[in-house]
């Protein structure tokens, strides 16, 4: 796992930040797609019938399947949620996406910020200094569906992007897992981790992943050892 730490004195942007425009199809990440059950020509053999009642039966009573895992525990239900301003993380999303199966959803705003850096960074920190909200485009993800959460930010003034603090003010994931990764140019992410700590005070906050900028394209092996431990950690629970 890529960690570079440094003292919370340091967590400030970098003034010569090393942001970069998103590469070409950056953006688009693959939402899991559901392989219907059975289809409309299935014929349903008396066996096929039975062992369907049997296998309801025994999820119905929380019985483990010989895998180990109970049915309940097999069905997909992690979403992946994150933002982006210039490419970066969400090339860890789509790393994270294909690693877990995850429905991903991006946050996107009604305003976006410039694409200028030095224009818009004072606007972000100002915002942080007064806890406020960047209004964030609809439709918004519906996580009533999922108990495990990844949650991808950039690492923005010592902690979470404006857009991510927005969405957890309305989301605080409340019986959640919530799985963060995180990406900066320099700083350590203990801030990022603390402002989760404070937006959902009542999620289960699994350890995180953070790397920096200048690792990120190079880390999905770490990333997916990352992700196969959350997934580990979701079924033990
Ligand atoms: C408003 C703003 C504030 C930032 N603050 C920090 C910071 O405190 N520490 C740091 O190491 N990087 C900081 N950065 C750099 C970003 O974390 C880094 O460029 C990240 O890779 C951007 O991710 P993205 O490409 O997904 O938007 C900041 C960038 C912006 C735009």
């Amino acid at each position: 796992m890529q960690r570079r730490c440094r003292k919370r004195a340091a967590l400030r942007p970098e003034e010569n930040g090393r942001e970069r425009a998103p590469r070409a199809g950056e953006r688009a990440c693959n939402p899991i797609r559901v392989r219907p059950f059975m289809n409309q020509s299935s014929r349903y053999s008396r066996r096929s019938v039975l062992s369907l009642a049997a296998g309801a039966f025994l999820s119905a009573s929380g019985a483990l399947l010989p895998s180990g895992g109970s049915f309940a525990a097999e069905a997909p239900r992690a979403a992946l949620v994150y933002f982006s301003r210039t490419g970066t993380t969400a090339g860890l999303a789509r790393m994270v996406a294909e690693a877990s199966g995850a429905e991903v959803f991006e946050l996107k705003l009604v305003d976006p910020y410039s694409d200028d850096y030095s224009a818009m960074t004072g606007i972000a920190r100002s915002e942080r200094s007064r806890n406020a909200r960047r209004e964030l485009a609809k439709p918004l993800p519906d996580l009533s569906g999922f108990d495990l959460i990844f949650l991808g930010s950039p690492y923005w003034w010592g902690g979470l992007s404006i857009p991510v603090r927005t969405f957890l003010m309305d989301n605080p994931l409340a019986g959640k897992r919530v799985a963060p990764f995180v990406v900066s140019a320099s700083s350590s992410p203990e801030g990022a981790w603390e402002d989760l700590r404070e937006f959902c005070p009542q999620a289960r906050i699994l350890p995180g992943f953070h790397t920096v900028q200048s690792a990120a394209s190079g880390a999905r092996g770490d990333i997916t050892a990352w992700v196969k431990s959350c997934l580990e950690a979701r079924q033990g629970l």
